[in-house]
């Protein structure tokens, strides 16, 4: 029998996209299981969907089989799938604020994030960040988060993030990328229960520079820093030759790849696994998932989205937020 619990709170994400959609068919596949509510407006669910709104994440502290919770937040109007409506960018926005909210409140147990339209949000409402990890760190008033995308078969981190790639040189700095080894080898260790976490960190340049023929930085920088780590009791490998660290050898050798910006992580894993990737962000406060796609909107509203990376991201928001 289940016993009360404090609930996954789910963002609904921008609503023109498959975020409502695949929601309420996670809600569907894991609602005897896991208790959870979604924050958002009910006339943007799909029509079959039974839903009851409640008035405090309380209502939702069983898992309830009949009806997705519904925590109402007031859009003003109907979405169009597909196309992003100006007038609903704030409410996006402020969903995201209310669930961190709750979370931060203990009234939740963790968040999970269905997809934003980042390009949307600036343009409705002048959303200042460039995704949720960045939004989500300073709601909670913290410097340094990292993305990891877990899945079964890889972990990827990407040490720079959603900036232009010629800007990655310049972002990358030693400071920074400590800090995001200590932050994956930290949450390696408290939230998937890695005691000893290998972690391998890929090079910036082809063949990881090729000994300075191909650029310089993992010579003056990036191997002396993994050295000075390893001295401190990290185990690191690396700088590593991205193009043949995820063979599935290779990914045999590590817990998780630190990967020198946003495309160098995030292809191998969503080649490998797009269905079943989940997105983490580590070092906040609180637990935060969400799938590894986006709004789709191309397929938005046809009943044609694949809600597996959300069924994931709910369960790991589950796993994660009942044990801390
Ligand atoms: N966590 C988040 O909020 C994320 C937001 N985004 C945002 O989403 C927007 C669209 O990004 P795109 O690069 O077009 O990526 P996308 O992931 O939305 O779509 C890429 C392709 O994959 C398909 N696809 C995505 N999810 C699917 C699913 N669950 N089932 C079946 N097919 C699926 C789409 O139909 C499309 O053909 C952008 O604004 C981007 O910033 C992207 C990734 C994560
Ligand atoms: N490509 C991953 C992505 O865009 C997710 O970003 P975030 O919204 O989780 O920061």
């Amino acid at each position: 029998m289940s016993t009360a619990a404090r609930p996954v709170a789910i963002t609904c994400g921008e609503p023109a996209g498959i975020g409502p959609e695949i929601a309420a068919r996670a809600w569907a596949a894991l609602a005897s299981d896991i208790p959870m509510f979604w924050i958002g407006d009910p006339r943007h669910l799909p029509e079959d969907v039974p839903h009851r709104v409640i008035d405090t994440p309380e209502a939702a502290s069983m898992p309830s089989a009949d009806a997705l919770p519904v925590l109402p937040h007031d859009f003003g109007s109907a979405a169009l799938p597909g196309v992003a409506q100006p007038g609903h960018a704030q409410g996006v926005i402020d969903v995201i604020a209310r669930a961190v909210d709750l979370v931060q409140q203990g009234a939740a147990s963790a968040v999970c994030t269905a997809p934003i339209h980042k390009k949307a949000l600036q343009d409705g409402a002048g959303f200042a960040y460039p995704g949720h990890t960045e939004y989500l760190a300073a709601l909670a008033g913290v410097d340094d988060v990292v993305m990891m995308l877990a899945s079964e078969q890889l972990r990827v981190v990407p040490a720079t993030i959603h900036i232009a790639l010629d800007q990655v040189p310049q972002m990358l700095t030693p400071t920074g990328l400590r800090r995001t080894i200590e932050i994956t080898a930290e949450s390696l260790r408290d939230r998937f229960g890695i005691a000893r976490p290998r972690i391998a960190v890929a090079g910036l340049n082809p063949h990881a520079g090729e000994g300075g023929s191909m650029g310089r930085q993992e010579i003056d920088w990036i191997a002396p820093l993994i050295l000075e780590m390893q001295g401190e009791g990290y185990a690191l490998a690396g700088p590593l030759p991205a193009d043949t660290m995820f063979h599935a050898a290779a990914r045999q050798s590590y817990d998780a790849a630190i990967a020198m910006y946003h495309d160098q992580a995030l292809i191998p894993i969503k080649t490998l696994d797009f269905d079943r990737g989940v997105n983490v962000t580590l070092g906040l406060p609180f637990v935060r998932t969400s799938p590894d796609h986006g709004t789709a909107f191309d397929i938005a509203g046809q009943g044609r989205a694949n809600p597996t990376s959300m069924i994931e991201a709910i369960k790991l928001a589950w796993r994660m937020g009942s044990s801390t």
